[in-house]
């Protein structure tokens, strides 16, 4: 599946203005380092100075040779080429060290801005962007950059200073020979202009779908197991193929019309030759300038195209990374979504009372999910959330904890309006066990720690103890210390889910939200695990997603959620004697275990 895209004007590298602004956000990046850019810049100078004195030293050498001079100056000219030769190496080693700290320095900053950025950005950014494409941003683009910095940068920026040293030397000698040296220079202009219009939108392009080739293979392999359950492999890989081909061409006519540019500046390079040859030759006939001169013009002239080719050839790798910076400077350009008022003031200690009041709420605009939704929860209550799927359960969830904003209406937490605190300050007083127990790479004690930095060992134990999870974790090899895998592949559905039970106990929550924790458990296991709830939910204020109906009946309070709206609301018993919209789910649901058991439909 290819996806098709609008032209966006910052990523679209033809677009002289955004590639400038692009350019120098890039380069902002090394003005941090000021101070060392300088002195890397003044040993350019120094290098070009003495590349350029090298030619003019084998002119002199000429013209002694034929007869104008000395053998003692001749030892003169061979040692000012010795000095000259070390003042080459010294300042060209030295710059490029410099300039390699300075590229890796801003490179690890830009790196960490992206990282950093994205952690401050709201769920609504990563539901639009797939994570394999975001992994491409910090791994394709950065690179890309990174050979701008490490490679582009340096080459580019010493063969700038040497043309220019070079040129001001040639213009002493002979202006008029300069002149013929530029005609040359202004034809590889016009060469390397025309290939970059060409290529630049081409390298773009080419990143765009490198990025969303990599989201592709993110989902399918995070999918593998269902894939091959369901015998999708070779479909999957055909998808990948076909994505993968589609980059290969862009790539491919990328690269080719990059490329094009050195054999064209090559034969521009030979031609200028030529050219000063013939005129350099009958002006000596003419008696107009001497040989030595010719010889150091030749040489100039062909110390000054190996630069001039370098910048052309460091063009397709600078516009490579100018796309990327551009891709770059986009997310870190992305504001919040949801972001803390001016005024917001740190939510404090709360008892758990929440209300909601009218509330709406859309993902998409246009699109309303939540409808006029109210109900009032007094701390230590347990609401079971419950109704068909899409009806708006987790959405409740979504913006009771503030990921999403909402359109109308109030959410209040103990008669505070939500979206008038500190994000940070309400969500540490929450805790949350999903369906899908997540843990991360790291030892058993620091996934408990995960939910409060600061609890000791004993507070993480102890809330192993009260979810149950304590005998499992004294049975692995290293107890508490043991290294989880791979977000916990080492550890059972069951046990991955008594572990964030667990780790939602250390957080000391007020307001808890449990996403049917159980569904996926043997029948052993879900006693443990409702053993462990039950006593997380002690004191709290619960909401508890339900889709089996039982998981609930205990509740205070059951919201019966459909099409985004609270259709009925009340105990089990209370929705039971009523005989509508939750009374047909419940015995749907009843009738549905019954003829699992019976085998009678
Ligand atoms: N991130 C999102 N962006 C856009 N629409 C969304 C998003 N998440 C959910 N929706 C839509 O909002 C509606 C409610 O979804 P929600 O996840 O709240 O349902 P649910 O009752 O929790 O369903 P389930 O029981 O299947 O988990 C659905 O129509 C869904 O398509």
């Amino acid at each position: 599946m290819i996806r098709t895209k609008k032209s966006d004007p910052m990523t679209n590298v033809g677009d002289l203005k955004a590639m400038k602004e692009n350019i120098k956000r890039l380069f902002s990046y090394m003005a941090t380092y000021r101070y060392r850019l300088s002195c890397a810049i003044i040993l350019m100078i120094g290098f070009s100075i003495a590349m350029g004195i090298l030619p003019t030293l084998m002119g002199t050498a000429t013209d002694i040779i034929t007869g104008k001079g000395s053998l003692e100056q001749l030892q003169y000219v061979l040692i000012f080429f010795i000095l000259d030769a070390a003042a080459l190496w010294v300042c060209g080693h030295f710059s490029q060290r410099l300039l390699s700290d300075i590229s890796q320095d801003a490179l690890y900053t830009l790196r960490n801005d992206l990282f950093t950025h994205m952690q401050t950005l709201s769920l609504g950014f990563f539901d639009r962007q797939p994570i394999g494409e975001l992994m491409s941003r910090l791994s394709n683009d950065t690179d890309v950059i990174d050979q701008f910095f490490s490679n582009g940068i340096q080459q580019v920026l010493q063969s700038v200073t040497t043309v220019i040293i070079l040129t001001i030397i040639m213009i002493i000698i002979d202006p008029f020979l300069t002149l013929l040296v530029y005609l040359a220079v202004i034809g590889l202009l016009w060469i390397s202009t025309t290939i970059a219009r060409i290529s630049g939108p081409a390298f773009d392009n080419m990143q765009e779908e490198l990025g969303e080739l990599n989201g592709y293979a993110e989902e399918r392999l995070a999918g593998q197991k269902i894939s091959i359950a369901y015998q999708q492999e070779e479909s999957t890989a055909k998808g990948f193929l076909s994505i993968s081909e589609h980059v290969a061409r862009i790539g491919a006519k990328a690269e080719f019309v990059a490329l094009s540019s050195v054999p064209a500046t090559t034969i521009m390079a030979n031609l200028q030759m030529i050219l000063l040859l013939v005129v350099g030759g009958a002006m000596i006939i003419d008696g107009d300038i001497q040989l030595g001169e010719l010889v150091a013009f030749l040489g100039l002239s062909s110390s000054i195209s190996t630069p001039l080719s370098q910048i052309f050839s460091e063009y397709a790798l600078i516009m490579n990374a100018i796309a990327g910076a551009s891709r770059v400077f986009r997310i870190l350009d992305e504001k919040p979504a949801v972001a803390d008022g001016e005024n917001a003031i740190p939510m404090p200690t709360i008892s758990g009372d929440v209300i909601f009041d009218h509330v709406d709420f859309a993902y998409v605009p246009g699109r309303t999910v939540l409808k006029d939704n109210t109900f009032h929860a007094n701390p230590g209550q347990i609401f079971g959330l419950c109704g068909p799927t899409g009806a708006g359960k987790s959405t409740i969830i979504n913006i009771l904890t503030r990921y999403y904003d909402i359109m109308s209406g109030s959410i209040q937490v103990d008669n505070v309006r939500i979206d008038s605190v500190k994000q940070d300050s309400l969500r540490a007083q929450i805790a949350q066990v999903l369906q899908e127990p997540f843990l991360f790479s790291g030892t058993i004690m620091d996934n408990l720690r995960y939910a409060r930095e600061d609890a000791t060992d004993e507070e993480c134990v102890d809330a192993a103890k009260q979810a149950g999870a304590y005998e499992f974790i004294m049975a692995q090899p290293e107890g508490f210390d043991t290294f989880l895998m791979d977000g916990g592949a080492n550890l059972s559905q069951g046990q991955r889910q008594m572990l964030t039970i667990a780790r939602a106990m250390v957080a000391h929550p007020r307001l808890l939200i449990l996403d049917e924790a159980t569904s996926n458990v043997d029948t052993r296991t879900e006693k443990l695990i409702q053993n462990g709830l039950l006593h997380l939910q002690e004191g709290k204020t619960s909401f508890i997603i339900a889709h089996r109906l039982s998981t609930i009946r205990h509740a205070d309070c059951i919201l019966v959620i459909n099409e985004g709206e609270i259709v009925e609301r009340g105990t089990h018993n209370e929705l039971m004697k009523k005989k509508g919209f939750y009374f047909n789910l419940y015995m749907s649901q009843f009738r549905g275990k019954l003829s699992a058991v019976t085998g009678v439909s």
